[in-house]
């Protein structure tokens, strides 16, 4: 029997390692295994999944692919993982992938094609995020003005803005879609940003509402799907491009060491957030005197912070933040003041 695997996908911070988080703490038994992949150079995704200290995340089932989306490392990284979670003595019975917030799904249907893969293991759904507040925020709309003036100063400029095509692709690809955050805005809201966004999914695709991703596992497991032999019905803006590029998008790692207190960070990432067009912030801080880590979570001007494991005992309590926008952000400045932040409790 192929082994169903479930693709997760949603832009940056739209609540996919969330929604895994409870799905694997609601398996009921089912050996799950993981594939996570992020756009920064360091994996904040899987390290927050694995420090989840449940038994039904057992580290050894999930498999980072932190080289770049998977989109584009398709051959390279996933085939080989995937082969290697298939080869497996005792094989899981479900496989989750979570792609990066930047990844087009597309290629990684694509991939499920491919005679190696196709014999043993079959795309049971796409379950496309969608954090309902940054749409309602008007976040992934094209901003017509700043459109008109880069076509003026580049009239072979042809296409909408990166994040909105990302955002179509997304939606177009899905099986089901999970609107979240839905706790962020008010009934009303929610129907506005359900009904704008039904018209760019396929049609007869459910929308589940969801507050960080607490969906039941039956519905989002078992959907049976067979994505890989349904492509065409999954309109992408890039279909017939031999290959494509994330140029529109940047991301960088600040290091630091112990902090005195997470205050004076959280001050200097809203001031940034609100200066710059960051996309996203996230990784973990050691607090001085405090035995857990901090996790840092910024999807647009929203900051969280809260604690998750303790340190292990030869971890080294240092702190570290990736940042994720587009292109032209400016990494310089952002850094300096970042690291100052990051350090200013030197110990
Ligand atoms: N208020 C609210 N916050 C949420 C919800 N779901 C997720 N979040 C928060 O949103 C932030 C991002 O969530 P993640 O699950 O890391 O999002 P992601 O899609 O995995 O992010 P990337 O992998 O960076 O693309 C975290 O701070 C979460 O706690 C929700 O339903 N409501």
């Amino acid at each position: 029997m192929k082994i169903p695997t479930t693709v997760v996908t949603g832009f940056l911070g739209a609540g996919k390692t969330t929604l895994i988080r409870h799905l694997l703490q609601n398996a009921k038994g089912r050996r799950l295994a993981l594939i996570v992949n992020e756009f920064g150079d360091v994996g904040v995704d899987g390290e927050l999944l694995k420090g989840c200290n449940d038994a039904a995340c057992p580290e050894d089932d999930i498999v980072e692919l932190a080289n770049g989306c998977i989109c584009c490392t398709v051959a390279d990284d996933f085939l080989p993982t995937m082969m290697t979670l298939l080869d497996r003595p005792n094989p899981p019975e479900h496989i989750i992938i979570e792609t990066s917030g930047l990844a087009l799904p597309k290629p990684l249907i694509k991939a499920f094609q491919w005679p190696d893969i196709r014999t043993r293991a079959t795309i049971d759904g796409v379950v496309t995020l969608i954090d309902a507040d940054a749409v309602a925020a008007g976040r992934f709309a094209t901003d017509e003005a700043a459109l008109a003036a880069a076509r003026a100063a580049d009239p072979s400029l042809d296409h909408d803005s990166p994040l909105e095509e990302l955002f179509d692709d997304q939606l177009a690809c899905a099986d089901i879609v999970v609107l979240n955050k839905a706790d962020l805005v008010s009934q009303v809201v929610l129907a506005r940003v359900e009904h704008q966004i039904r018209e760019q999914m396929r049609e007869g695709v459910k929308i589940v509402r969801a507050d960080h991703g607490a969906v039941d596992v039956g519905v989002l497991l078992g959907i049976t799907a067979a994505a890989e032999d349904d492509l065409d019905s999954r309109p992408s803006v890039h279909d017939g491009e031999a290959e494509h590029d994330h140029d529109d998008f940047d991301s960088f790692v600040v290091d630091g060491t112990e902090l005195e207190s997470v205050e004076p960070l959280l001050h200097v990432l809203s001031r940034l957030i609100e200066r710059h067009d960051i996309l996203r912030v996230k990784g973990m801080v050691a607090i001085h005197g405090k035995p857990a880590r901090m996790v840092i979570q910024a999807v647009g001007p929203r900051v969280q912070h809260y604690f998750d494991r303790p340190f292990k005992g030869d971890e080294p309590r240092r702190s570290h933040l990736v940042v994720i926008g587009q292109k032209g952000l400016d990494e310089a400045a952002i850094s300096v003041e970042l690291r100052a932040a990051l350090g200013a409790g030197i110990r």
